[in-house]
């Protein structure tokens, strides 16, 4: 057991890179690995926004993290992924109060729902785990260019292997699985990170994919089944602090530039599912993505 759960938990950011005068968003943060990923942040001296969709569980996150690191400097803003206009009024706000954005961490996500759709009438694991924030990085962009050397993080994870782009039911109303749109919609933040990568180069900003791990979090909240496997598991399960080190890696460990648009797992490289490397899809999905969202093509 001890190897097993070691193997399963391994990984650990040892980069003692210090961030006074940086500043990073988490999407997420009020809870699970953007929390952990947030607080490690503020311990090392950056400006964090928690980005969260309820600010008032932020606002105490936000209390605990000033608490435990000594840094007031960590700032809850409201912004729902599951509608376009809280992410432009977020992006809005954000663009007027800071000069710079050197960390934008993509990590909100929401797992097995059943059907549903956002204000904007996206299915909802698309709609918030990618479109949401395809459009959000679209907003943020110059100003992660200015700030260049900066950094785009997007949160994926391995169940991207099952997943597919079904260009003809990417709202899932031809067939739907609560499992497989999770999948679906992680291999697309897989194939954002790529398509992102080739469109930056040289842009000093970079970009990364990661899965945290299996990990103790609400992620599991819509699955009876999950919630009894890791129970039943809970030993092999990381913490949340342990499902943010690769987060944290990719956004911080000096010299990754040149693994642009590279997928990571406990703090390694990790193998991407054959979907996932396909620049053809990746090309046909930014596209889509722009024209569901009412965005140019190049950006
Ligand atoms: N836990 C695991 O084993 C794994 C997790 N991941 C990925 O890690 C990331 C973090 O998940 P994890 O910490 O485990 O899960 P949690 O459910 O604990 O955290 C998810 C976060 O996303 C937020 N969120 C959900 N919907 C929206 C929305 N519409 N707008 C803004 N924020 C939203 C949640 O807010 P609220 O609290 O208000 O619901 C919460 O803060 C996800 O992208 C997930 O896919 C990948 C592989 C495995
Ligand atoms: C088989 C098996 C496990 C199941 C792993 C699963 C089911 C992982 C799911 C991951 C998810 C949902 C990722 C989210 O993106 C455990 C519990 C580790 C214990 C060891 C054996």
């Amino acid at each position: 057991t001890p190897r097993i759960r070691k193997m399963l938990s391994c990984g650990m950011c040892t980069s003692n890179v210090q961030l006074p005068g940086k500043v990073a968003i988490v999407t997420g943060a009020n809870t699970g690995i953007g929390k952990e990923t947030a607080k490690d942040l503020a311990q090392r001296g950056a400006r964090v926004y928690l980005a969260c969709r309820d600010v008032q569980k932020g606002e105490l996150v936000a209390s605990e993290i000033q608490a435990t690191t000594g840094n007031n400097q960590v700032l809850v803003r409201k912004l729902d992924l599951a509608d376009t206009k809280s992410i432009r009024a977020f992006a809005k706000d954000f663009l007027a109060e800071e000069k710079h954005l050197h960390i934008l961490i993509n990590n909100a996500g929401v797992m097995m729902c059943p059907y549903s759709k956002t204000a904007d009438g996206f299915e909802m694991h698309i709609g918030v785990n990618h479109l949401g924030h395809f459009l959000l990085t679209h907003l943020l962009l110059g100003k992660l260019r200015d700030s260049a050397p900066s950094r785009v993080v997007n949160v994926s994870s391995l169940a991207h292997h099952l997943g597919r782009i079904h260009f003809h039911n990417l709202q899932g109303e031809k067939f739907y699985s609560a499992g497989l749109a999770y999948c679906h919609s992680k291999l697309a933040n897989i194939l954002f990170t790529q398509e992102l990568a080739r469109r930056l180069k040289g842009s000093g900003v970079t970009t990364y994919s990661v899965h945290p791990g299996t990990v103790h979090s609400d992620l599991i909240r819509h699955s009876s089944f999950m919630k009894w496997l890791w129970q039943l598991f809970f030993l092999f399960i990381k913490t949340p602090q342990q499902g943010a080190q690769t987060s944290l890696y990719c956004a911080l460990t000096e010299g990754l530039e040149t693994l642009s648009g590279s997928h990571f797992s406990d703090c390694h490289l990790a193998w991407v599912s054959s979907q996932g490397r396909n620049e053809t899809v990746a090309r046909r999905l930014w596209d889509v993505s722009c024209d569901l969202l009412g965005l140019p093509l190049d950006w």
